[in-house]
């Protein structure tokens, strides 16, 4: 059955944008029917073509830019907003904040949780250049290899050299690292084919100790060329410590494979975050910027009133960063994680920095709190900081029970913390401070902070 919408394809529209959505979309609309309306600002005024349209929404495309918000920026080069390295750059950095601020305001309003208020977003001095990892695809492009970044919800590659958000040494040394692969003709991988050698480049640089580890995934065991390859790396990249070979021969989207084998250097390098040590291997997640990431750690440590009397559990800890960070601030500190390797990471860091009051467990943070709390552990503090999809209804049932003064929750994703409030509302907690957003991803949509809620 074909569905009456207000308007159609390739229709011509005038209108002023109302809203900028969370992945950073001009919004017009039209009889209440919204149109997403990419690289537009709110406030000012446009016309568009329709693109495309569904029963609920449409797309469309900007023709003309009849008046400009005060809060534009003109990017002159357009790719950073085509490949989604940087979807909100063409807004001023303070816009880019409040509209942080903004999102989380506006999930609490819809929730009817508008007495819980959010504090401007700490943001970054630069608000460039900050990552300290890059993953590049490799592809062949009218017969030259070419290194860059996908179209928005593509697999086309736009070749790009400057990636604006990547400390600058990882930029060059991308530029090395290709330049190699051109000089001895290596094939990129085909995802079409299957056929082909090198996929990804990817590239870890310390923010503090400025080592270097290049990792170049291959679709096949051997790389033709090798030595003198990785011989030339090493000399042209300033703090190259390490050159790994990380094979995938899987047609599959994931990026890197089981099997690592070091080609040059060392197997890891190194890192601090808060003056602890931590050993970064090909597969560790670590979080990629370090400056913020110290302040969002600052922020919900602080906020934990530690003095060195209490048990905190750190759940979803991954390599152990939080809960390293916290141990000298508490008795006991137990971490959760459900990735074996991680949990490895953390224990070998904790053992590193001579840190003993730590105890890290494999598995379901859900699960292990219920367990933790059948085996009668009293934590005073829990810190909580999962993935999008937030906490596990169990988890906090546990908490419920477990009765910890505070939570601390670090999340990156405002609707799910939302929810998860009023979740915790549910067991007798409450907002007890405003919400700190915290801008760990400058130039991006992304929404990181850290609530404080305690027991009635
Ligand atoms: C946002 S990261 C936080 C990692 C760590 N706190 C850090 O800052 O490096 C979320 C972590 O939760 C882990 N994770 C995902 N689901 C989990 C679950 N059900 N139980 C425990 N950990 C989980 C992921 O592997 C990931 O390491």
């Amino acid at each position: 059955m074909k569905v009456k919408t207000p308007v159609y394809k390739n229709d011509h529209i005038t209108s002023k944008v109302v809203d900028l959505t969370y992945q950073g979309n001009g919004v017009i609309k039209v009889e209440h029917y919204p149109i997403f309306v990419p690289n537009t600002l709110p406030g000012e005024e446009v016309e568009i073509v329709v693109t495309k349209v569904t029963r609920n929404f449409a797309w469309g495309k900007m023709v003309k830019l009849i008046s400009k918000s005060p809060d534009r920026v003109e990017m002159k080069d357009q790719r950073y907003l085509q490949t989604g390295i940087a979807p909100l750059g063409n807004l001023k950095y303070p816009a880019q904040l409040k509209f942080k601020r903004h999102q989380i305001q506006e999930l609490l309003e819809k929730a009817h949780l508008d007495d819980i208020q959010v504090a401007p977003t700490m943001g970054m001095e630069h608000p460039y250049e900050y990552r300290n990892k890059a993953q590049v695809p490799v592809k062949l492009i009218k017969g030259q290899l070419q290194t860059g970044f996908y179209k928005r919800g593509s697999h086309d590659l736009v070749p790009i050299e400057n990636f604006l958000i990547q400390d600058p040494v990882i930029d060059q040394t991308i530029k090395i690292v290709r330049d190699q692969l051109r000089q001895y003709h290596i094939q990129p991988y085909d995802e079409q084919t299957g056929r082909g050698c090198i996929r990804t480049v990817m590239v870890r640089r310390g923010y503090y100790s400025h080592e270097v580890m290049v990792v170049l995934i291959s679709n096949t065991k051997k790389i033709p060329h090798v030595e003198e390859i990785t011989k030339e790396i090493s000399a042209k990249v300033p703090g190259i410590k390490s050159i790994v070979q990380n094979i995938n021969s899987k047609r599959t989207n994931k990026l890197l494979g089981d099997v690592n084998h070091t080609l040059w250097g060392q197997d890891t390098i190194n890192d601090q975050l808060l003056g602890i040590n931590f050993t970064i291997s090909p597969l560790s997640f670590y979080q990629v910027n370090p400056q913020q990431t110290e302040r969002l750690y600052e922020t919900a440590i602080q906020n934990a009133g530690l003095d060195g009397t209490q048990t905190v559990i750190d759940a979803y800890c991954g390599i152990g960063t939080i809960s390293l960070a916290v141990a000298k601030h508490a008795k006991k500190v137990y971490g959760v994680e459900i990735v074996p390797a991680a949990i490895e990471d953390a224990k070998m860091n904790a053992k590193n920095n001579g840190i003993a009051n730590a105890e890290f467990v494999v598995g379901k943070a859900e699960e292990q709190m219920a367990k933790w709390q059948e085996e009668g552990l009293k934590p005073d503090v829990l810190i909580v900081d999962p993935p999008r999809k937030g906490l596990g209804e169990e988890l906090i049932e546990a908490t419920g029970k477990m009765k910890p003064e505070k939570v601390i929750y670090v999340s990156c994703n405002p609707a799910t913390l939302v929810r998860d409030i009023q979740r915790f509302m549910d067991q007798g907690y409450h907002v007890t401070k405003p919400i700190q957003p915290v801008d760990q991803f400058p130039q991006t949509t992304h929404v990181e902070s850290v609530t404080v809620l305690e027991r009635a």
